[in-house]
């Protein structure tokens, strides 16, 4: 049996059951439930703090975890990302006061509060800094107006939290998160059952990231518009009962569907389609 960690709260544990949801696996109905047996699909759910993900797989005690990239670099575990999930994408920034200091390399001397020490004691090593830094559990903004730290480290997604803080970010990202599936470093993934679960997820990436396109279009144009809708590999190209004109069908990402579909009106397609793709291997 697979044995998967998977985030218990936070903005990680909505979207990681949905994801797995998606990809065919059993979720938990009770937010209290701690483990979860999926005796289908052969795999055993623990529900776990984010944090202490990565420090269960470095440990090798499960086989795969659901976390953040930013947690996983954080707890200095045996552990590696080995695919990145596209949800909970965030980065971790400096910021201060506005009109103090500008940038990691004016830090000697000063306070930092994070909740990711490791991080960000890597990161002042890295720029030759001497700074302090404190360790805190979370709201870590409020910090710099109790006096505690000159500088905050904090994840930011849409800079809300920082700017009704009266903070403004500094220097460049710390770095860049989103949420990963992690191993313990150097474990077997040519293992089937770690590479049929990886495959289920990718397929609902995939999923998510593009949508089916079908169109007519007269036979002397199907090679412009095939380099409109390239495709994954190569796109079908089905013949009309109208000699004169053929189907085609072809993957293309979500994002630039509606662009797409302009084009190929434009070059004179007609029955112009997009479907949404429920699940897929590729
Ligand atoms: N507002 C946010 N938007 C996107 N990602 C976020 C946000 N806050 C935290 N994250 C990411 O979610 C992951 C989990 O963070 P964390 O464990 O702190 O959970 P949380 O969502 O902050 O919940 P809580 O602090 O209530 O436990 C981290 O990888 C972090 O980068
Ligand atoms: O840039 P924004 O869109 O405002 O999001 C970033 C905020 O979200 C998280 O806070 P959370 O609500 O998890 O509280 P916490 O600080 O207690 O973790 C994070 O720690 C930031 O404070
Ligand atoms: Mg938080």
């Amino acid at each position: 049996m697979l044995r998967i960690a998977v985030p218990n709260k936070g903005s990680l544990s909505g979207p990681a059951a949905t994801m797995l949801q998606e990809a065919g696996y059993r979720q938990r109905k009770d937010s209290r439930e701690l483990v979860l047996i999926d005796t289908d699909n052969q795999v055993e759910f623990f529900f776990l703090r984010p944090r202490d993900i990565a420090v269960y797989v470095g440990s090798g005690k499960l086989d795969i975890g659901i976390t953040g990239r930013d947690l996983l670099m954080d707890s200095g575990a045996e552990a590696e990302e080995i695919m990145p999930l596209g949800f909970a994408a965030s980065t971790l920034r400096y910021a201060t006061r506005p009109g103090g200091v500008r940038d990691v390399s004016q830090f000697d001397g000063l306070t930092v509060a994070t909740s990711f020490v490791g991080v960000v004691v890597n990161h002042l090593a890295e720029h030759g800094v001497d700074a302090s830094v404190v360790r805190l559990d979370g709201a870590v903004e409020t910090a710099i107006q109790l006096g505690v730290a000159d500088v905050i480290a904090d994840v930011v997604e849409t800079g809300t939290t920082l700017r009704n803080a009266g903070l403004e970010i500094i220097g460049e990202p710390v770095l860049s998160s989103e949420a990963v599936v992690a191993r313990r470093r150097g474990a077997d993934t040519t293992d089937p059952k770690v590479r049929q679960f990886l495959r289920r997820l990718k397929g609902v990436l995939v999923a998510r990231r593009y949508v089916m396109m079908d169109y007519d279009i007269r036979a002397e144009l199907v090679e412009k518009a095939v380099a409109l809708t390239p495709g994954l590999e190569s796109p079908t190209v089905s013949p009309l009962h109208d000699r004169g004109w053929v189907a085609v069908r072809s993957m293309v990402p979500t994002r630039e569907a509606q662009r797409i579909m302009d084009d190929l009106d434009e070059l004179g397609a007609r029955a112009i389609l997009t479907t949404t793709i429920h699940a897929c291997r590729l």
